[in-house]
């Protein structure tokens, strides 16, 4: 029989699709063609059935789905390690609004989503769930790069630079999604920032446009004690029962942080089967609180992992998140089988594309589906031996060991250098917005 011609064969020592559970087939490789996966199969029988216009060679890498972050902020790389070591509210009051209120514009956007997207795509993340002022300036940047995103709408009830009320949020949001909805990487989410910032006619407004659009809602929920508290004292409900009341819980809905859940809480979003985001270095550096997520993945929630944005976390680096939900899990259930290395690298892929609607599309390396995938280089002395490849990837190799990515087939990042943006355009953006901010 002729050889089928592809676009791009990649060989790899090791591959990891995620789906299968627990699989690491050895020496196979992925032909892919027009930006999708057409065949996973052993390299050499590859070589004999494909021929291929690039053959990349990754004799010491293991290759995954690229990782999907499921709650971000792009654009606040621009206030990395702004404010440390402050609560949430106070963080929120005291430091990051009224940088926002100064200083967010459409070129503050655009700069620091630029950062922010070459700084996940050099960490082997391929999509990004982001939340954010101006996000026609997030589209834009993540365009540049060649990232793959989900955009919110983002919905707020106090006024900024971007938009006076609600309803200048959604109207803007709106014309954003009709500007971009034909873009083959970027989607849009309906995104209210949080109940305690939102009014219940707007979230209620929001649900049926979510409904009417078909659009996931995107939206931080329960991430404090003191949010369920000033809940229970100004509305007589917690923000969960709230929204279940508006109509909002839905397989669509993406809860994120979800940290002070009871039992009820945990019943009502199982319920209505909604996806949790789950931050857990964003919620130990807020003093937030551990998130239940044993008990939510018991209960059959999916739960997807997020960086949230740079001011809170410090970095978007979900090789750190994913080592983060694993370690946390154990150490908050005192149970060391809670989150193993294969479950904490389905939620930074496939859970996250679940929660997103997208697993058709991504989150696994199977036939079909776009080619979104991340070589991670295991060679160093201080990584071996390996016995478990998934164990390494979570608990000893990091984001730097990230050598090549690829976004609907399209190399992203060769050799640990990103293809599409130089490292000096990145460093004086970077140098402009801290001395703007400084002063
Ligand atoms: C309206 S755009 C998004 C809004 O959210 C703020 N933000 C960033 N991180 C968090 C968090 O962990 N909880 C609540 N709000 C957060 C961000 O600064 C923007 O103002
Ligand atoms: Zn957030």
């Amino acid at each position: 029989m002729m050889p089928t011609p592809v676009d791009l064969l990649i060989e790899a020592r090791w591959i990891i699709p995620v789906e299968p559970a627990d699989t690491t087939l050895e020496h196979h490789a992925v032909a892919v063609h027009n930006g999708r996966i057409v065949a996973v199969l052993p390299t050499a029988e590859a070589r004999l059935r494909y021929t291929a216009a690039e053959t990349v060679s990754l004799p010491e890498h293991i290759l995954t789905p690229g990782l999907i972050n499921l709650h971000c902020h792009a654009a606040m790389t621009l206030m990395r390690g702004l404010a440390d070591d402050l609560p949430l509210m106070r963080w929120l009051q005291e430091a990051i609004w009224p940088t926002e209120a100064r200083h967010a514009s459409t070129a503050f956007v655009r700069d620091g989503s630029l950062l922010a997207a070459a700084e996940m795509l050099r960490g082997g993340i391929t999509t990004c769930n982001d939340m954010y002022f101006y996000p026609e300036a997030t589209a834009e940047a993540f365009d540049r790069v060649g990232l793959r995103a989900v955009l919110g709408i983002t919905i707020i009830e106090f006024p900024s630079q971007y938009a006076s009320d609600a309803d200048d949020y959604l109207h803007k949001g709106l014309a954003t999604f009709d500007a971009w909805r034909d873009h083959p990487l970027i989607r849009f989410a309906l995104a209210p920032h949080a109940p305690y910032t939102v009014a219940d006619a707007t979230l209620e407004r929001i649900g049926s446009l979510a409904d009417e659009l078909e659009l996931p809602i995107h939206i931080h929920i329960h991430e404090t004690a003191q949010e369920v508290e000033d809940s229970l004292r100004t509305c007589g409900q917690r923000p969960i029962t709230r929204l279940e009341t508006l109509g909002l819980l839905g397989p669509n809905l993406i809860g994120v942080h979800a940290v002070h859940l009871n039992d009820g809480d945990i019943e009502r979003l199982a319920l209505h089967g909604c996806a949790v985001a789950h931050c857990p270095t964003s919620n130990m550096k807020l003093a937030s609180g551990a998130a239940p997520v044993a008990r939510l993945l018991d209960k059959g929630l999916n739960v997807g992992l997020g960086t949230d944005g740079a001011a809170s976390n410090n970095r978007l680096d979900l090789f750190r998140e994913m080592q983060q939900a694993s370690l946390l899990a154990k150490l908050s259930t005192g149970d060391a089988t809670a989150l193993p290395a294969h479950r904490a690298l389905r939620m930074a892929t496939l859970d996250g594309a679940r929660a997103l609607g997208l697993d058709h599309e991504i989150g696994s390396i199977a036939t079909g589906k776009a080619a979104d995938l991340c070589a991670v280089h295991i060679a160093d002395p201080d990584a071996l031996p390996c016995f478990h490849p998934v164990s390494h990837l979570i608990h000893v190799l990091g984001r730097h060991d990230v050598s090549d990515v690829w976004v609907a087939g399209q190399q992203r990042l060769q050799g640990g250098r990103l293809l599409q943006i130089t490292n000096t355009e990145l460093l004086s953006t970077a140098r402009l917005w801290q001395n703007r901010l400084r002063q």
